[in-house]
């Protein structure tokens, strides 16, 4: 099986400086070796084919920073991803900011109609141009892939491929006002760290799984937010919330994904090595190495 690892160097999601280091950084720390080790053939894009994107001139839309540069790689990313889908292969997607799934995500329902996504995060990212406060476009790509709000000529290309029904957030506990209505709204499934406290994270991924892949019949497509996890675990990111997973849920969820044996596309995004100090960056890199690995087979015995 052949694991496609996609470099994706791109921050303009967000404003913090520093995330587009992200896989450079997890690369260098072994991970392709890593994957190998676990029996993986591994290949690598180099991220270069989202260097020359950049755009010159590209004003704000409305709030949204960065329109048309997101917008232009993520058509991009969605290509590429989905190209190694129909091969195939898994895209392993390394960010890089989260308005990637944007793109990773089209790529993967462009290949798998029928896949379902797992969306492991502090947040919900699924602020529509009018609901957003930041403009941030990380904390919006959930509502251009359902089809949200009011349509931006500038992302036309994003096809609403995904149902509500097969979205599953794990880990939240940051959700903006206009963005816990949209949920309710849409009636979209959501296991906050409330949840997570009462039921046991072994609980919760198997409630989760029900309710967007009851028959364990659909692909799965894993999205994890490295902010998912506690601050402690993971400090070198652009959002960080307090009381978040601990190292063995975050690692249970990949497991048990794994375990499925319906993993068909992963992202690994929001790691910023530009964030606290060495030591914080070095245990978040390899956290994100660890997660990565657990998500494609590694076990514990
Ligand atoms: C919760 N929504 C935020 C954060 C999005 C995080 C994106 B992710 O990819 O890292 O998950 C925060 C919105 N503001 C809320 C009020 C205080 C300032 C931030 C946004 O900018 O939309
Ligand atoms: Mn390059
Ligand atoms: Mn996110
Ligand atoms: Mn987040």
């Amino acid at each position: 099986q052949t694991v496609a690892i996609i470099g994706c160097p791109f921050s303009a999601g967000q404003q913090r400086l520093g995330v587009d280091k992200g896989p450079i950084h997890l690369v260098e720390a072994g991970l392709t070796d890593q994957l190998a080790e676990l029996g993986w053939r591994v290949t690598f894009d180099g991220h270069h084919q989202f260097e020359e994107l950049s755009v010159t001139d590209d004003p704000p839309i409305g709030k949204l920073r960065n329109p048309r540069f997101v917008s232009r790689v993520n058509e991009s990313v969605a290509k590429v991803v989905g190209g190694h889908a129909a091969r195939g292969e898994l895209p392993l997607t390394l960010g890089g900011d989260h308005s990637l799934a944007m793109g990773t995500i089209s790529g993967t329902l462009g290949t798998y109609p029928n896949a379902c996504v797992i969306w492991i995060d502090a947040h919900t990212d699924i602020n529509t141009p009018e609901t957003t406060d930041s403009g941030n476009l990380h904390g919006m790509p959930v509502s251009f892939l359902l089809g949200l709000g009011a349509k931006v000529p500038e992302f036309g290309w994003i096809k609403p491929l995904l149902k509500a029904e097969r979205l599953v957030y794990i880990g939240l506990r940051d959700i903006d006002a206009g963005e816990k209505r949209i949920l309710r709204e849409n009636k979209i499934k959501a296991f906050s760290m409330h949840e997570v406290d009462k039921y046991g994270i072994g609980k919760v991924v198997e409630m989760a799984l029900d309710h967007v892949n009851p028959n364990r019949d659909l692909p799965v497509h894993l999205s994890f937010d490295i902010d998912a996890l506690d601050p402690s675990v993971a400090p070198s990111t652009g959002t960080p919330v307090r009381g978040g997973l601990t190292f063995r849920e975050g690692h249970y969820i990949c497991e048990a994904v794994y375990e499925t044996g319906l993993l068909v596309a992963l992202d690994l995004v929001e790691v910023n090595p530009h964030l606290e100090d060495e030591f914080s960056v070095n245990k978040t890199v390899t956290v994100g190495c660890s997660l990565v690995r657990a998500a494609l087979g590694e076990t514990l015995l």
